[in-house]
């Protein structure tokens, strides 16, 4: 469903340009759940904001059910394919109650009976009409993301790109939101890109996920290696040893791979 092939993008120019992502290839089946994991600065994110439009000076080719996308984003792709981010706060407006940021895709899109389609969408992400009229700061950083969430959903699209969507969380609010995405993936038939530092976080939501390091991807684990280890590159070792907790004679032995 996902094709990307030969991805490359790099910002800024001459001696200070950063090639962020480079010569990057993905494919994700539909109703898959794909998981992005690397350090911070591994280029993660940048592919999921091309994705979407955010950064469109990218070369390459991005394939959504064989069709290349648009550099820039349109009204159509914005139907197909939505983001979820890290900082749910940031991502909402503090002035617009939750009403308001659930109606605005709505009414963009000319799409009617909407009342109905904020309630039920509320319910599904866990939250009772009480929270329709609320404003972000009258609200929780998991009901805050609970909120972002549903946004993404109310278009109904089939792609959902999550961008550490659980890691300005508390650890017990973190689990919770994780089991929502699972069980929202499941009823809706959803297809997942999900990007994490943390590799246990991404191996709770996701069958497949690609390593990156400095803007490449180093390893491909299956589900099967991420509950073994049984890995090859050194650096995917080391991201398995620190989800598995602290360690300190492991982690003595680390690496720099930056
Ligand atoms: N808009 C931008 N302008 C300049 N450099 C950028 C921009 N966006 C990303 N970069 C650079 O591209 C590289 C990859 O950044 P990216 O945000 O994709 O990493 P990441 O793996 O998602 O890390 P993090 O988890 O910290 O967000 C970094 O070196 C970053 O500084």
């Amino acid at each position: 469903m996902i094709e990307i092939s030969d991805f490359s993008i790099a910002f800024g120019s001459g001696k200070n340009q950063i090639q962020a992502v480079k010569n990057f290839n993905l494919s994700v089946a539909e109703g898959e759940s794909f998981g992005l994991v690397g350090e911070s600065g591994s280029g993660k994110s940048t592919v999921l904001r091309a994705m979407v439009g955010i950064y469109s000076h990218w070369t390459g080719t991005i394939r959504i059910d064989g069709q290349p996308i648009a550099h820039k984003r349109t009204p159509a792709s914005r139907k197909h394919m939505q983001m979820v981010f890290q900082d749910p706060y940031g991502s909402l407006h503090p002035r617009r109650t939750v009403d308001a940021t659930l109606s605005e895709p709505l009414v963009i899109h000319g799409l009617d009976n909407r009342e109905e389609r904020v309630l039920k969408i509320l319910a599904e992400v866990g939250l009772g009409p009480e929270y329709r009229f609320r404003y972000p700061h009258q609200l929780s950083g998991g009901q805050r993301q609970r909120v972002a969430i549903a946004r993404a959903l109310i278009l109904e699209p089939r792609v959902i790109l999550l961008d550490e969507p659980t890691s300005a969380l508390d650890v017990s609010v973190q689990a919770e939101i994780l089991n929502l995405l699972s069980a929202l993936r499941k009823a809706h038939g959803l297809t997942y890109v999900m990007v994490s530092h943390d590799l246990a976080v991404v191996g709770h939501l996701c069958s497949r996920i690609a390593v990156m390091n400095r803007g490449e991807v180093v390893e491909e684990m299956s589900e099967d290696q991420m509950r073994t280890g049984n890995l090859k590159h050194e650096y995917t070792r080391q991201l398995w040893t620190a989800s598995h907790g602290y360690d300190r004679k492991a982690l003595a032995g680390f690496k720099e791979f930056a």
